[in-house]
């Protein structure tokens, strides 16, 4: 019996087009040689034209995934996704205290790129006080790190000092996703401020394409899946960035509008 697989989690919402939530994280979890396994936290129903509706699991129900996961795997690392709203994010936070499920990557879903809201606003400072100071990895995108650092973002100077923000909050190391919008942007500039200090951008092309649904979900499970293959932070978040530009650049055709990336992409 082979045991080469590291068993890592993803805490999220289940997204039923398979682009982005934990089915993405599934994806990216496969490509990484790691076990996914994944505690339920919301459902929406969605297809590649949008969402169109959205239940949350009951508190009971995503306590007893945590403790079934408990009593039978070894979770090396862990990530979250969408939590949906304050209730939910004081149970996963309770429940990560709870058991030892290793390092967490905290992925501050707040709102999918074409405008659908994921958490509600009145759990952001639950999301800021009680999840963040937890995170091992803090993955916010542009929007995101605007709101959780409490500050407009207009230059790389701005990023650097939401960075140092989002640090103060708990976070150890955090990876700002750049802005990137059609027509205005050639390149795309990630913003990595780790917990020794050291500090740099990961630039790549920007590509032209509508197949980029679950970009951010599959940028936290790569670097879940390599923190739990031993990895250090900084090439766990390079590998990552490497497997998502890969995964935008080479287009697969599967749905009609808003497609996913391509997990297979080398
Ligand atoms: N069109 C694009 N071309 C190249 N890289 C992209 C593109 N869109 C997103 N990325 C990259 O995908 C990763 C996820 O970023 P982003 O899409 O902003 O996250 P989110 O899905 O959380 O909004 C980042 O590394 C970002 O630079
Ligand atoms: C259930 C669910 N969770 C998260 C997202 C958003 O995914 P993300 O990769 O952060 O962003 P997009 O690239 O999809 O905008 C989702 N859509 N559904």
């Amino acid at each position: 019996m082979t045991n080469d697989f590291p068993q890592v989690l993803t805490i999220a919402g289940s997204d039923s087009d398979g682009s982005a939530g934990m089915q993405a994280d599934l994806h990216t979890f496969f490509m990484h040689h790691t076990y996914g396994a994944s505690v339920i936290t919301a459902c929406v129903a969605g297809n590649s034209f949008g969402i169109h509706d959205s239940v949350s699991m009951p508190v009971s129900f995503i306590d007893n995934e945590f403790k079934d996961l408990a009593e039978d795997f070894k979770i090396l690392a862990c990530k979250t996704g969408m939590l949906a709203d304050a209730e939910l994010i004081n149970t996963v936070v309770k429940n990560y205290k709870q058991y030892d499920f290793g390092p967490l990557v905290v992925d501050p879903v707040i709102m999918t790129k074409h405008g659908n809201m994921l958490l509600e606003q009145a759990a952001y400072d639950t999301l800021k006080t009680e999840l963040i100071p937890l995170a091992t990895v803090l993955t916010p995108n542009f929007y995101e790190a605007q709101k959780l650092a409490d500050m407009e973002i207009n230059s790389d100077d701005d990023t650097m000092e939401a960075a140092k923000r989002l640090r103060a909050l708990g976070a150890k190391n955090v990876i700002i996703k750049g802005k990137h919008v059609a027509g205005e942007t050639d390149v795309v500039k990630d913003y990595v401020l780790l917990e020794s200090g050291k500090d740099f951008w990961i630039e790549g092309p920007y590509y032209h394409t509508e197949h980029k649904n679950g970009t951010g979900d599959s940028l936290s499970a790569a670097i879940t899946a390599e923190i739990a293959k031993g990895t250090s932070i900084e090439e766990a978040i390079r590998i990552a960035d490497d497997y998502v530009d890969k995964a935008i650049k080479n287009e697969i055709e599967v749905a009609h509008k808003f497609g996913p990336i391509n997990h297979w992409a080398k």
